[in-house]
């Protein structure tokens, strides 16, 4: 039976404005949103022996379905109508509930692996539509271009030319769950005038749009956050930022030699998680 191997990369947001609330409970977004090269790995095969069985194993990662890559490959087997058994397994890379849309970036994977295991040729728009009823940062991944994300995250504009960066993602093992952070959001009337341009050209040039709406939830349960993003100034970023609903911070580099500098000089000195890997 055919069987694929795809990398699933975890994404930042170099922008995220809440713009509103919906009636739905969902908000309103204007983000940018950038993929970076820290990658699960999935392996999907197709089986004769039906149902959909998806393995992790790794501690917060449910196998089955309550994993978001069993939903992404229930959705596309039954919309098929076929008896077929796939098999999922995820080396998973990308730290959990850590803001780095890891869990979406699986689903959007398995969404696009299982559609072409399956012969379905599916359109990537139809995948989106079907990928948004998953999680909001699906579509995102399915698109593949760093994007203007506006509506609940699925509206995408590709950004018409963005600097390849290096960016150092640094995750102090505090696990931050989404829903929880856009529960305690409080909103502002706040203007909504700043222009997002297309194209930026430096690493300077980007540091000037690094801003979140959720940073002060997170932070402010968790205030070493805002000692992680000076660690990352001081060790020669341009810009630090939490990354979506945290709690992984990340700095941004033009020069690699100098992320991976930093990298290493945080993680040897607190032990945490932080690595240096390249805009994609
Ligand atoms: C924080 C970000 O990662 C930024 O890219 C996303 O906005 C969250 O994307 P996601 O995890 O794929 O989101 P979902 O799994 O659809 O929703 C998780 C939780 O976040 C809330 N949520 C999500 C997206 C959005 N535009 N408004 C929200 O209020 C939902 O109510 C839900 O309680
Ligand atoms: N394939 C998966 N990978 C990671 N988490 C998963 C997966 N499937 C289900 N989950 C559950 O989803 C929760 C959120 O995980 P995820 O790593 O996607 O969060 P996140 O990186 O904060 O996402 P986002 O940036 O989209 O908010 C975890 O607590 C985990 O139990």
């Amino acid at each position: 039976m055919e069987k694929l191997k795809l990398l699933a990369p975890a994404k930042v947001n170099y922008r995220l404005d809440v713009l509103g609330k919906r009636p739905d409970g969902y908000h309103e977004l204007r983000m940018v949103m950038q993929r970076v090269g820290l990658c699960d790995e999935i392996s999907i095969a197709l089986s004769g022996t039906p149902g959909i069985r998806v393995t992790c194993g790794k501690v917060g990662v449910p196998d089955g379905p309550g994993n978001i890559a069993w939903r992404a490959a229930d959705a596309l087997l039954k919309l098929s109508g076929k008896e077929t058994g796939i098999d999922i397994a995820i080396d998973k890379r990308i730290p959990v509930a850590a803001g780095l849309g890891g869990g979406s970036s699986d689903a959007a994977t398995v969404l696009m692996g299982v559609n072409q295991l399956l012969g379905l040729g599916l359109s990537d728009e139809r995948l989106m539509e079907i990928g948004v009823k998953l999680g909001a940062d699906v579509p995102f991944f399915i698109f593949k271009k760093t994007a203007l994300a506006e509506g609940i995250g699925d509206k995408l504009t590709a950004m018409e030319s963005m600097p390849g960066l290096w960016v150092v993602l640094v995750n102090p093992g505090i696990h931050v769950s989404t829903a929880w952070v856009y529960q305690n959001l409080i909103l502002t009337e706040k203007g909504t005038d700043t222009i997002i341009r297309g194209s930026y050209g430096t690493a300077a040039e980007v540091a000037g749009l690094l801003s979140n709406d959720l940073e002060p939830v997170t932070c402010g349960k968790h205030p070493l956050l805002n000692e992680l993003k000076e660690m990352l100034l001081t060790a020669g970023a341009a810009g630090s930022l939490m990354s979506g609903s945290g709690a992984t911070v990340f700095g941004i580099f033009e020069d690699e030699e100098a992320a991976r500098r930093a990298a290493a000089e945080i993680a040897a000195a607190r032990g945490w998680f932080a690595v240096a890997v390249p805009t994609l």
